[in-house]
């Protein structure tokens, strides 16, 4: 049976980007079989030029319909001034709420060939696997009250909400130690419960699901703390679970540890491992139409959506094999150039990622 993906390039870098990881899972498909069958719509800016929204509801059908979806990045200062309730990154919101893709997966992992690319020393680094598992649909993203008003004094008032039910704790959680279970079996829980009552709640609940996993290790930290840790001695962490905003920060300040923001992908999943795949980064509106957006972290997403959605490993794997080997090769977008490597465009560093995969 083929495996219906939806594609959503979206707004700045991000069609740069989704073409070439669709070179690479067009070229993987061939190669294992996949049998995938591709079609496109528009999310976000583009979205809002198109159907006057940031995604139009015959767009959230198709992805409902989907199998997986593949979205590049939304957003841009061209749409900065709009109503706010149709901003780009609304659309994204809706997507991934309305599909209830709440468990995050955002992977902080250090290709050796990059250790210098990182900013900081290679032994601090060396060897990095950090899975931050990022609660997606809840929380002050989406908390309602949240409102703009004005007081009786004449002042500019506006506020949001900060709200997580017991059952998206424990979701999120189960999440968390079922990942920390397949890897080093280490979960760290960052929260500010010394401040939100939101976060008191959630380490009490993140305690009664680690009963069910005694076999690994829970601790609790505070997420002022956890961004210290983490430039401090990253290698100190296996899986982090966290809130929608706090994994939002702490992914952004992760993706360094491993060279570049270029470099980080991840799965959004509901409960059925139906997934929405993308970069971790933005529209990158400073680089966009310039052609030299480092396409690897949507590449390695397309690696995510065979692992995760499709239970390919095989490909999963090779794709992130010949993503290491293009490394080997030194070719290297602008954000992860090093000396005595090769400066390479988007494309061209897909073309490599594709070649290596078709010779693996
Ligand atoms: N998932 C998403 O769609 C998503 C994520 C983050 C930000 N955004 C949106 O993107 C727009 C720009 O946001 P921002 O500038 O704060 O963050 P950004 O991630 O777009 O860019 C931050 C910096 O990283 C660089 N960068 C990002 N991706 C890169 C890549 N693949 N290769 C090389 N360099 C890369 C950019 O050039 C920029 O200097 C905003 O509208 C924001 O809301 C969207
Ligand atoms: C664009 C924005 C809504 C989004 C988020 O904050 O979730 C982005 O920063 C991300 O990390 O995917
Ligand atoms: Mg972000």
């Amino acid at each position: 049976m083929s495996k219906k993906i939806l594609v959503l390039p979206g707004d700045g870098i991000g069609p740069e980007i989704v073409a070439e990881a669709v070179k690479v899972l067009d070229v993987a498909s061939e190669k294992y079989g996949l049998g995938v069958e591709l079609s496109y719509d528009d999310l976000g800016g583009a979205a809002y030029d198109r159907y006057g929204t940031p995604l139009a509801d015959e767009t959230l059908e198709r992805a409902r319909q989907a199998d997986a979806i593949l979205l590049g990045a939304v957003g841009g200062p061209k749409w900065d001034t709009i109503d706010p309730a149709l901003r780009p990154e609304r659309g994204l919101l809706k997507i991934r709420s309305q599909l209830e893709l709440f468990g995050n997966l955002r992977p902080a992992l250090l290709y050796p060939q990059l250790a210098e690319a990182s900013t900081l020393k290679p032994e601090v680094v060396s060897g990095l696997d950090i899975l931050i598992v990022r609660e997606l649909t809840g929380g002050i993203y989406f908390g309602q009250p949240r409102e703009r008003r004005m007081l009786d004094n004449g002042e500019r008032q506006a506020y949001d909400t900060l709200p997580y039910s017991e059952s998206e704790i424990r979701r999120i959680a189960t999440v968390g130690f079922d990942m920390a279970r397949l890897r080093g079996k280490k979960l760290c829980s960052v929260d500010k419960a010394n401040v939100l009552a939101s976060s008191q709640l959630w380490r009490e609940v993140v305690e009664e699901v680690a009963k069910d996993y005694p076999d690994v290790e829970l601790s609790h930290m505070y997420v002022d703390n956890a961004a210290m840790q983490l430039v401090r001695a990253p290698k100190q962490f296996d899986v982090i679970v966290t809130d929608n905003m706090f994994g939002d920060i702490l992914s952004d300040q992760a993706s360094m540890l491993t060279g570049s923001i270029g470099m980080l992908p991840s799965a959004s999943l509901n409960v059925q491992n139906k997934g929405m795949y993308e970069p971790c980064h933005g529209s990158a509106p400073d680089i966009a139409g310039q052609g030299i957006a480092n396409p690897l972290a949507t590449i390695l997403s397309v690696s995510m959506m065979l692992r995760y959605s499709f239970a390919e490993a095989a490909a999963a794997d090779a794709i992130e094999q010949a993503v290491s080997q293009v490394l080997d090769q030194g070719l290297r977008t602008g954000d992860i150039m090093a000396a005595g490597c090769r400066q390479v465009g988007t494309r061209e560093m897909g073309d490599a990622v594709v070649a290596a995969l078709k010779n693996l």
